[in-house]
């Protein structure tokens, strides 16, 4: 409509804010190796068995989530879009048991890395009742946002991911991943425009946050610590 102009959402203009720090979330040189295919496959089993252990944890984030939307939420579809995703995680936990055991990766002798220890406790607080369930859903689509965006590259023009590797990438790459991460993104940047400065301010700090450990979880690839 002429005249008229269109306000960003929150997170759009956070993404523009702090594009450097998503891009290095996003486009890392573990993902950006697969996409190339000159990824080394030690660093791929690694990241497996440390994404394994890291998802056990989220189960219970996302099921806190789901506590809080019940209690919290103004939208009684928010309710079935994260049951949605619990249901999806359930599948994965399934996915990373069988991908284990196709590269022979023990995952019940994978001892969880420093990185990967704060993330997993940082996660646990984040399912105290005292976390805003705005808070909370703008975490969740953070984390998820990160992989999709990461994997989806490994399979967009010009990618040259192995064969092999091209399951892991659909797996979050695929375009009904992609649509369940924008419903998220829909439903934070509702509760965002409703929200008091000072819980806008926390989600942002909060999305920040993830994507520094998305960052370090990545490098957890490299094997250095
Ligand atoms: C570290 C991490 N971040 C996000 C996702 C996507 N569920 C994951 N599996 N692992």
């Amino acid at each position: 409509m002429e005249g008229a102009k269109k306000e960003m959402l929150m997170i759009e203009k956070w993404l523009n804010q702090h594009n450097e720090l998503y891009t290095t979330a996003t486009r890392h040189p573990f993902t950006l190796s697969i996409r190339d295919g000159s990824v080394d496959l030690s660093a791929f089993k690694r990241w497996l068995g440390q994404d394994y252990i890291f998802v056990r944890a989220f189960v219970p984030f996302a099921a806190s989530l789901l506590l809080k939307a019940w209690k919290e939420s103004d939208d009684d579809s928010d309710i079935e879009v994260i049951l949605g995703g619990i249901a999806a995680l359930n599948d994965e936990v399934s996915w990373f048991k069988r991908e284990a055991s196709k590269w022979g990766v023990l995952l019940s002798s994978t001892v969880p890395q420093k990185a990967n220890l704060e993330y997993c406790r940082f996660l646990e607080s984040l399912t105290s009742p005292e976390v805003e369930y705005t808070i909370a859903v703008t975490a969740f689509w953070a984390i998820e946002a990160v992989y999709q965006e990461s994997y989806a590259h490994c399979l967009a023009d010009g990618s040259k991911t192995p064969e092999e590797l091209k399951e892991t990438c659909q797996r979050w790459g695929n375009d009904g991943f992609g649509q369940y991460c924008r419903t998220l993104q829909n439903i934070a940047n509702r509760r965002l425009e409703k929200s008091r400065e000072d819980i806008v301010s926390k989600a942002e700090a909060m999305v920040i946050r993830i994507l520094e450990y998305e960052v370090e979880f990545w490098n957890m690839s490299r094997g250095e610590t």
